[in-house]
């Protein structure tokens, strides 16, 4: 394989990768389903192998399904597999989309700042989002925790390459309001089906909120001299008054933090919830997992963070988790930033490139014949694969997955400690949620 910058009409001889068949101008846009779309990805990546073409109004989308493709994308040519690709709907957003986008520039500053805030979290504690914000959040209705509740679903949504809706966001998503079609924002509002531009106005005005209201909250509270500590007070104690792009640097402060804020709590919550359906599917691992703590925890104390080396069934559990559903089957998508060859196939700039999570955390020669059962015990093996694909790929792959595996164990050892999970029970028997049931979009 070799890699070349070459412009498209030199590239003669090569071919895309295989795909399903192509429409005349829709192309492929009508062989994304509206529900369950990983599972229309796996068969697509057993029909076709590792790389599935498809196109939708001339965007191209490429969709990677084994792990040394993975691998080969995007990480080894992670230079070309890293960039965002640009949402018509948010187009006109500022930083946190430029963010997204293309990681250069002026975004050296801005990763590092992203990395400091993750990296130095072990977990979060009782105080929520201090380690952000330093604003304590209450037990009952948070105004903070409703407003990424009410907000990311939306967002993740419109980052999606299906037509998608999401668990938060009701009404569906076209496509057309989600991939990169120029031309689309150029369609006036009065063509039937064009209503995006209202949509995209709304959901800008809801990000807008979510980097707004809490930064707003924590520079009154600096100003007042009452604020928590917090990385964005840090950072904001850090700029130089005299510096000439003060504004500026707010600004990335501000946008940087409500990133973390909407890419953690969704997630990790959408994590949880998943828990909680295995549990109730699955009451032996449950049992087994409850018999580990008393084993090793006795009646008089909580589980702590300390407590993990011993409890390697609730470890396994946790993995199990992240790879039974994994939060975004459909991965969050890259772009491809040029031209390039993989192989025999041609792949143009521009490319939406989107990893197979489900395909990958599905695959039965990395987890065996039972891989779509709940079956912590596939990790006990030391052997087998951790799920690092529920957390993205290469050098976009999620910064705050240690995070997230700190909070996802100490939720699940104490819940598992302290109740026990059953269905609930109507009239006419018990109730329980149907594996299938997984509502569609970027977070499931
Ligand atoms: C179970 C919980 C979580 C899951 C499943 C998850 C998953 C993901 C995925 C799939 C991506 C996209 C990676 C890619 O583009 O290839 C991502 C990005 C990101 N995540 Fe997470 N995440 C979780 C929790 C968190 C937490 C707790 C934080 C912060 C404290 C966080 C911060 C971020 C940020 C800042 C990005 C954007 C990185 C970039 O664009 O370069 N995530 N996450």
């Amino acid at each position: 394989m070799y890699r070349s910058n070459k412009p498209t009409l030199l590239l003669i001889g090569y071919k895309l990768p295989p795909g399903p068949l192509r429409r005349l101008i829709v192309g492929n846009m009508f062989d994304i389903p509206l529900q369950k779309e990983w599972k229309t990805y796996d068969k697509w990546a057993k029909t076709y192998g590792e790389l599935t073409y498809l196109n939708i109004f001339g965007t191209s989308i490429l969709v990677v399904s084994s792990y040394k493709m993975v691998s080969e994308l995007f990480e080894q040519r992670w230079t070309l597999y890293s960039g965002r690709f640009k949402s018509t709907m948010l187009s006109d957003l500022t930083l946190l989309f430029h963010l997204h986008r293309n990681p250069e520039g002026f975004i050296a500053h801005s990763r590092h700042v992203i990395g400091a805030m993750v990296m130095e979290i072990q977990y979060i504690g009782d105080d929520g989002f201090k380690i952000i914000y330093g604003i304590k959040t209450s037990l009952n209705k948070d105004p903070y925790i409703e407003l990424a509740e009410k907000n990311t679903g939306k967002i993740y949504a419109s980052h999606c390459t299906g037509r998608a809706t999401s668990g938060f966001y009701t009404n569906p998503i076209n496509v057309l309001d989600l991939v990169d079609l120029p031309l689309v924002k150029y369609i006036p509002s009065w063509v039937p089906g064009a209503g995006f531009q209202k949509k995209a106005k709304t959901l800008r005005e809801e990000i807008n909120a979510m980097t707004t209201i809490p930064f707003t909250a924590v520079k009154a509270a600096i100003k007042a001299g009452n604020a928590s500590p917090s990385i964005v007070g840090n950072a904001l104690g850090e700029i130089n008054p005299e510096n000439l792009h003060v504004a500026e640097e707010e600004r990335i402060i501000r946008d940087i933090a409500g990133s973390v804020y909407m890419a953690a709590i969704d997630t990790t919550e959408s994590a949880v919830q998943i828990f909680f359906i295995a549990m109730l599917l699955y009451p032996d691992v449950q049992r087994k997992a409850q018999a580990e703590l008393d084993n090793f925890l006795g009646e008089d104390k909580l589980p702590s963070f300390d407590d993990r080396k011993h409890l390697p069934y609730i470890g396994a559990l946790c993995k199990e988790v992240l790879r039974w559903h994994p939060v975004t089957p459909v991965a969050v998508p890259h772009m491809l930033k040029e031209d390039d060859i993989i192989g025999e196939y041609f792949v143009p700039k521009g490319t939406i490139v989107i990893g197979n999570t489900w395909s990958l955390l599905h695959s039965k020669s990395a987890y065996g014949d039972d891989a779509d059962e709940f079956n912590p015990d596939r990790f006990m093996n030391p052997q087998t694969k951790y799920p690092d694909s529920a957390f993205g790929f290469g050098r976009r792959i999620c910064p705050g997955r240690h995070m997230a595996d700190s909070i996802l164990f100490i939720l699940i050892t104490n819940v598992l400690y302290a109740f026990n999970i059953v269905p609930y029970k109507t009239s006419t028997g018990i109730e329980l949620p149907s594996p299938d049931a997984f509502v569609p979009g970027l977070i499931s």
